[in-house]
């Protein structure tokens, strides 16, 4: 059972209905008990129905799940379908499904370029174009919000140059789409997220996993429960106003290039020296 959210209004999504992809694991699945907290139903969609069943199983009243595959268009008219044969009306999208492996960038295989882009690109699109051709476009008094769960920092990602891309890629699409569709009403608003305490971030190399938390500025990992705030602050009226952009939520990771104290000028108890303040202000 999906708990009172701990600081939003109840009644504050009342009436709404959601679908989140990987809604079934992870920050998908905290986003939904988020999502119900504040009084949405929600349709989690994933290509596991196990996974989905127990999920929903335990988040209980208001979740409910139709599996398929983000990347099939076929797969996600049926998602949608199901949403809006139970619903009667969709609001919010969070395209949270994707990932990608960790590799140098010289080493991505062609056929594994393709895969995380059709997951992470393809699987944005498709499912957007399923919900907004569906539910919204050129039905008037109708629209909602799209949630885009793409990556931070910007400036480059180790090991990750595919998914980079293919986040870069649906930031674009965000800013694009929310401009072409304004005026049937539907926001959309990139989520792009840094490094999470999640069950996913561990199948990284040992050692990526050990300094993930040291590598932010704010010297920790997001907490699961801070992206399903941030997924329900967007998914609340204020989504419109922020629509085509990307909100970061990321322990300022997109501010800082290493870990911090920096190890090129960092002393031995890990301090780094700041500057001697002048002896005789100036005249
Ligand atoms: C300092 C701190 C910093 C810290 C840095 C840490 C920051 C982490 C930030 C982000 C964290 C997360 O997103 S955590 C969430 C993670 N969750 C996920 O990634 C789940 C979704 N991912 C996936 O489904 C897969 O990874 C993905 C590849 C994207 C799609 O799968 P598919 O089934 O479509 O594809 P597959 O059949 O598995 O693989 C297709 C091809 O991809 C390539 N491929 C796939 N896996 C591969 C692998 N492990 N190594 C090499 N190559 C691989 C091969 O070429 C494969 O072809 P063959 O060779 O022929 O097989
Ligand atoms: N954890 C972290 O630190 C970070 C995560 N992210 C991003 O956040 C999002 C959620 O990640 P997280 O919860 O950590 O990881 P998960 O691996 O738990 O989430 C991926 C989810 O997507 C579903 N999925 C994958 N492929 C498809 C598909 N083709 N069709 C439908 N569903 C699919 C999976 O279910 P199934 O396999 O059953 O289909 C799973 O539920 C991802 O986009 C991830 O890249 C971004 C930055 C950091």
């Amino acid at each position: 059972m999906a708990g009172p959210s701990e600081i939003f209004r109840p009644d504050l999504l009342a009436g709404r209905v959601a679908i989140v992809t990987g809604g079934g694991t992870n920050l998908g699945r905290q986003a939904t008990a988020e999502l119900l907290a504040c009084g949405a139903q929600v349709v989690i969609a994933g290509r596991r129905e196990e996974v989905l069943a127990a999920t929903a199983d335990e988040l209980g009243e208001g979740c409910s799940y139709v599996s398929g595959d983000v990347r099939e268009r076929a797969d996600a008219d049926r998602i949608v379908g199901g949403a809006l044969d139970r619903h009667g009306r969709l609001d919010v999208l969070v395209n949270n499904a994707g990932g990608q492996y960790f590799v140098p960038a010289e080493a991505i295989a062609a056929k594994g370029w393709r895969a995380v882009m059709r997951l992470n690109v393809e699987g944005t699109m498709t499912m957007t174009h399923a919900v907004a051709e569906a539910a919204w476009l050129g039905r008037p008094g109708a629209g909602g919000t799209v949630i885009n769960v793409t990556v931070s920092p910007h400036h480059g990602m180790p090991a990750m140059a595919h998914t980079g891309a293919a986040r870069a890629a649906v930031e674009a699409l965000t800013a694009e789409l929310a401009e072409r569709w304004r005026e049937d009403g539907v926001a959309l608003v990139a989520a792009a997220i840094g490094r999470f305490d999640t069950e996913s971030l561990r199948k990284y190399p040992e050692i990526v996993v050990r300094q993930a938390a040291r590598s932010v500025p704010l010297q920790r990992l997001g907490r699961m429960q801070e992206f399903a705030w941030l997924v329900a602050f967007l998914a609340s009226p204020v989504g419109h106003g922020l629509s085509g952009t990307t909100v970061t939520l990321d322990g300022a990771a997109d501010n800082w290039w290493g870990a911090w104290p920096p190890e090129l000028i960092a002393d031995d108890e890990g301090t780094v020296p700041t500057e001697a303040r002048r002896a005789e202000p100036p005249a």
